[in-house]
């Protein structure tokens, strides 16, 4: 299992250094909102040899915003390109999913399309992930992906529980793809995390001392990494 922590800057990169994967976000555009591409590339020149991944917002049904935002993240140098679908509707999801991954599979055939459904999509009205990882096998990406859409606290746990997270993991693994699991992680979830045993959990707040708007801190990503191991 795979530790990838959210920098929001080049300086909270270099925290996060010690990560498995350096995703880079803005939390101030939303969950999975998007950063500057020149911080990307920032992040991706410090980042040495371990992989980048970008968050590329919280979409609206718009197949070319979303195809131009993630040809733009893996032209800045995303090894993943993250997107979360903030709209219901399978057709309007596979319509999304098809867009974003030719936008990066035709000139960047070896970067890693992540797809983003979230945890609490009944509160939001958004698409449920289950619904999504036939589509995103269908499209030829890579990862499916529950977040939290709302960053209030309330944890991936609170909407999911374990038996729906082991469900979703191995329906996934079924399809031939990677499972990346996050919301509002905490050190206590690690040990359900490790038993569910998705590919990749993502964390910010946890590795923030617990309030996400604050910076990620060096000491907590090396502690989550030695919990993992
Ligand atoms: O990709 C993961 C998200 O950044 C998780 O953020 P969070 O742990 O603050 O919910």
């Amino acid at each position: 299992m795979q530790l990838l922590v959210s920098p929001s800057s080049i300086e909270e990169a270099r925290s996060s250094l010690s990560a498995d994967i350096i995703d880079v976000k803005k939390p101030s555009e939303g969950s999975l909102g998007a950063n500057f591409p020149w911080i990307i590339r920032g992040i991706k020149e410090i980042a040495g040899k371990k992989p980048v991944s970008a968050a590329i917002g919280d979409n609206e049904y718009k197949p070319g915003t979303a195809a131009l935002s993630a040809y733009g993240a893996a032209h800045a140098g995303a090894d993943y390109i993250k997107v979360g679908l903030m709209f219901d509707g399978d057709d309007r999801a596979r319509e999304v999913i098809e867009a974003v991954t030719t936008a990066v599979k035709r000139e960047f055939p070896e970067k890693y399309v992540v797809i983003a459904a979230y945890a609490d999509f009944a509160r939001m009205g958004t698409i449920p992930p289950f619904a999504i990882s036939s589509l995103v096998a269908d499209a030829g990406a890579d990862i499916a992906m529950i977040d939290t859409g709302i960053k209030d606290g309330k944890s991936l746990f609170e909407f999911m529980d374990k038996e729906t997270l082991d469900q979703f993991t191995a329906r996934n693994r079924e399809l031939g793809l990677q499972t990346a699991l996050a919301g509002s992680l905490k050190f206590e979830d690690l040990d359900a995390l490790k038993r569910i045993d998705p590919e990749i959990i993502g964390v910010r707040g946890m590795v923030c001392g617990g309030d996400r708007s604050t910076a990620v801190r060096a000491e907590l990503v090396e502690k989550a990494m030695m919990m993992l191991r």
